[in-house]
């Protein structure tokens, strides 16, 4: 006798080629149905993510999308002054009546240095820095290293820049101009696009001057020429939380500060062409003071 045969009954022929074609068709609807199913997935979940990182990025205040522009490069500004509270910076520092700021802020002006003035020292800028700087995208002339071989124009010019500086921060803060301090470091900077080769490199990093530089009560930039003629990024940014304030350079331009971390700041990359400015620093303390260049 033939063994008999365990498991399912047989069913017939017929049947059997039904419920084949029709496990057939299906798995057919199902596959399509999964792998919807499984994009639907991998798009909310990047949704999610894209979310997630928005909310992170805007929450630390780094979203350099929110800035309000408070000078444009193409308007001329007679002055325009943002106070804003001094941060306890001075408070480490030895204090001078009527002349360590009480009074903190910003201000830019157009009309204090003519586009005559800047572009004359423009072209002295770029002679002493064609002589040597940096491979790397962001070089200074320190105008007291003594390196610099200047002529008689430079140093009046100077001079008469760094009196009308001096008189307008003065003004602006409600302080007596004889009061404060030229002082070190002053110098030329040129930027361009080139990739950074040290650390020194990277300007773009936000800093507070107070802290970078020490004996910086008052901060001024002159710029030397023009946002978006001359070259491309590389504005002014005041970092703040929720709505950063971007200055656009314009050749003349005077943009001043004071130097404590209720004006931190950066400078965005410079993305072509070259970008001249001259840092002008003023102290309160005698003792940090420095003479304006000299004849050498
Ligand atoms: O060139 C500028 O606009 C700013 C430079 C600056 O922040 C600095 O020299 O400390
Ligand atoms: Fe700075």
């Amino acid at each position: 006798m033939a063994p008999q045969r365990r498991g399912p009954p047989r069913v017939p022929e017929g049947n059997s080629a039904a419920e084949r074609r029709h496990a057939n068709s299906t798995k057919k609807d199902r596959l399509p149905q999964e792998a919807q199913r499984t994009w639907l997935r991998i798009v909310a979940l990047g949704v999610s993510l894209a979310l997630v990182t928005f909310l992170l990025w805007s929450s630390a205040g780094i979203d350099d999308d929110v800035a309000e522009v408070v000078a444009h490069r193409g308007e001329v500004l007679e002055g325009r002054f943002i106070e804003v509270p001094c941060s306890e910076d001075y408070d480490g520092h030895r204090r001078f009546e009527g002349c360590t700021p009480r009074k903190c802020g910003r201000g830019v002006t157009d009309i204090v240095i003519t586009r005559e003035e800047a572009e004359q020292i423009r072209r002295i800028a770029e002679k002493g820095l064609s002589l040597g700087g940096s491979d790397g995208g962001a070089s200074i002339l320190d105008l007291h290293s003594g390196a610099l071989s200047v002529g008689k124009h430079f140093v009046n010019l100077y001079r008469d820049i760094r009196q009308k500086v001096q008189l307008t921060i003065a003004e602006a803060f409600g302080i007596r101009a004889s009061l404060l301090y030229l002082t070190k470091p002053t110098f030329f900077s040129r930027i361009n696009s080139t990739e950074a080769q040290t650390a020194h490199d990277e300007y773009w990093h936000a800093h507070v001057d107070k802290v970078t530089y020490g004996s910086f009560d008052y901060t001024s930039l002159l710029y030397l020429s023009d946002y978006l003629e001359d070259f491309g990024g590389g504005r002014f940014v005041f970092m703040e939380e929720g709505s950063n304030k971007t200055v656009e350079p314009r050749a003349g331009r005077v943009s001043f500060f004071t130097s404590g971390s209720e004006n931190l700041h950066r400078v965005e990359k410079v993305l072509w062409g070259t970008r001249y400015a001259i840092t002008i620093a003023f102290t309160c303390n005698p003792d940090h003071g420095i003479e304006d260049p000299v004849l050498t």
